[in-house]
């Protein structure tokens, strides 16, 4: 908006221009009436006012044309600006923030809220220069013709700024709640879509339709509200406005047959009043407007002016070829609740990951797995001091240079509604078909591709409905290969495929390892056999860890948990 200062300058100027020719024109009837009446004394004739009236309406009409483009290409500017920076800030917001938001939501502030503050920037600034040069110049004129009557011409007009506030006040109260409401029909309808397997094998096709039928009624109620206000707010305005003609059509009439107003002047000050009253018609609509368009920016605004918790650092680490040993010290961690800590999931753990090692991460449900691995990411926050990566503290790294030494495959693959090629070289920008191939290959997903009759060109649809769970897993899992990251975190990515199909992908992988620092969350303890070390997490602590073999022996949690998997595995192959 302060960029475009000049254009909306340039447009008010352009305003200036179009009223100042519009308000001649009753000046220029005023004289060419004068010379009817005395065209002795009158010093042009009546048809030479006719003349300069029709060039002074053509630059009006002209001047107005391009008042309202330039103003409402401002507008236009305007919303795109808002919409780049609103996308960019939704890139740099972290999963604290989204963990609190509606992605429904978010996309009717893309949709919805932007096209309010568009119409404000655009039409209501438009008309608010328009009124009040119109109301103040034509009030001024009015008021050198015959000061008397213009008192009585604008009597109404206190009344109606009254009335308007109250309804208006009103308004904004429904208007934000109307917008509140399309964000959540919004945010059931994309959830609703998203999930519509679920929905119907849960035969919960009417509950969902009577839940997005009652978010719909309470949205069509406010906006019922709302044009009952302005239905109302419409015909106070046009009434009193109308009163206000009518007072001045008789007691100017009367003026002029006392002979105390000239003709000219009557008819002129009925042309200035004339052009009062379509901008006070739509007095109540650009206040409806500038309601509207001032919760949309409100509701921009909260997005715009989120920060992210996971901040860059002040005093970045000098920038170094990761090897890949990561040192935690004591982490306690809790997510936030709205706004207040919650438990903690991790508490107190200590833990050295040799450059090159393979780490085994297991546990109970919940036990904090998942938790550990993202905070490794700074994907939530981590106190100073905590964690280390080739000791330096990650809080010192800057986010992009600790994010391209890891290679994160979360639980839940997410893939674009784009080609597999294209999800995969999503891992790194430039990789060769060469290089794709190769992770598609380490991945165990070539033969897949192979099946699918358009190859690495299959559209992958919208989150990869077209492959299966295995199979988007194992695409997840070739884009992180593809990354060459020196620490690769795996957190359960093939839960979607059996036991020994998961062994097998891992074997094939041995062979990337490398020298890169490797964790595996899995549930199955098969998956972490062959690490270095095992972890096994219980309510947020390091409850034993060891290698495989250690651990078998001990007894523990990990060998009951062994034990239980071995027999299952028994059973299944019967
Ligand atoms: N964003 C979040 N906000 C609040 N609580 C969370 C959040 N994410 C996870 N939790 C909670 O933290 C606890 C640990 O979750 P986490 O996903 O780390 O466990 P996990 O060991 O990986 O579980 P699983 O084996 O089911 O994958 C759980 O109780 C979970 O409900």
């Amino acid at each position: 908006m302060r960029e475009r200062r000049g254009t909306y300058v340039l447009g008010a100027i352009c305003l200036l221009g179009t009223n100042a020719f519009s308000l001649l024109i009753p000046w220029l009837l005023k004289l060419a009436v004068e010379s009817l009446r005395n065209p002795g004394t009158a010093s042009r004739s009546a048809a030479w006012y006719g003349g300069v009236i029709m060039v002074a309406a053509l630059l009006h009409g002209v001047i107005r044309i391009f008042s309202r483009t330039t103003l409402l290409h401002a507008a236009r500017r305007t919303e795109y600006a808002i919409r780049e920076d609103l996308f960019g800030k939704l890139l740099t917001l972290d999963m604290p923030y989204y963990a609190g938001e509606r992605t429904g939501d978010l996309m009717s502030r893309f949709a919805n809220d932007l096209t309010n503050v568009r119409m404000l920037l655009g039409f209501g600034i438009l008309n608010v220069i328009n009124t009040a040069l119109v109301y103040v110049s034509a009030i001024v004129l009015m008021a050198s013709i015959n000061p008397s009557l213009t008192l009585w011409a604008v009597i109404p007009f206190p009344l109606m700024i009254v009335a308007a506030k109250g309804i208006t006040r009103r308004m904004f109260h429904h208007s934000r709640r109307a917008q509140e409401e399309l964000a959540r029909l919004t945010s059931q309808a994309e959830e609703s879509i998203a999930a519509a397997v679920v929905v119907r094998s849960y035969c919960r096709e009417e509950a969902t339709v009577a839940a997005f039928e009652e978010t719909g009624r309470r949205y069509l109620a406010r906006n019922m509200t709302m044009a009952r206000l302005r239905g109302i707010l419409l015909p106070i305005m046009a009434a009193a406005s109308a009163f206000g003609t009518l007072v001045v059509l008789f007691l100017g009439g009367q003026r002029v047959i006392d002979g105390v107003m000239t003709l000219g002047d009557f008819v002129a000050f009925n042309g200035y009043l004339a052009m009062l009253v379509w901008p006070t018609i739509v007095f109540g609509w650009i206040l409806n407007l500038i309601q509207r368009g001032g919760a949309s920016m409100a509701r921009l605004n909260e997005v715009l002016d989120a920060t992210p918790i996971v901040t860059e650092p002040a005093e970045p680490a000098d920038a170094c070829t990761p090897r890949g040993e990561i040192a935690l010290r004591e982490v306690r961690f809790s997510y936030n609740g709205m706004g207040e800590a919650l438990p903690p999931i991790l508490d107190g753990i200590s833990l050295t990951i040799p450059a090159g090692s393979r780490l085994g991460i297991v546990g109970p449900v919940g036990s904090g797995k998942s938790t550990l691995v993202r905070l490794l990411a700074r994907l939530y926050p981590v106190p100073d001091g905590k964690i280390f990566l080739d000791g330096v503290d990650i809080n010192r790294l800057p986010l992009a240079q600790l994010r391209s030494a890891i290679g994160f495959v979360p639980q839940e693959s997410f893939l674009f509604s784009r080609t597999i090629r294209e999800n995969i070289a999503y891992g790194r920008e430039g990789a060769t078909v060469e290089e794709i191939a190769g992770a598609v290959r380490l991945a165990s997903l070539e033969g897949d591709v192979f099946r699918f009759a358009d190859g690495y060109d299959t559209l992958v649809g919208e989150r990869g409905v077209t492959l299966s769970g295995g199979q988007k897993q194992r695409a997840a899992i070739a884009r992180a290969l593809l990354k060459n990251p020196a620490i690769l975190i795996l957190d359960d990515p093939l839960s979607a495929v059996d036991a020994q199909t998961e062994e097998a992908i891992l074997e094939g992988l041995s062979g990337y390892w490398g020298d890169r620092t490797v964790i595996v969350v899995s549930h199955r303890l098969s998956a972490v056999r062959e690490c270095d070390r095992i972890i096994v997490l219980k309510d947020g602590v390091i409850a034993e860890q060891g290698s495989h073999d250690d651990l078998v022996a001990r007894d523990g949690l990990y060998c009951a948990m062994w034990r239980e998997q071995q027999i299952r595995r028994e059973l299944a192959s019967l």
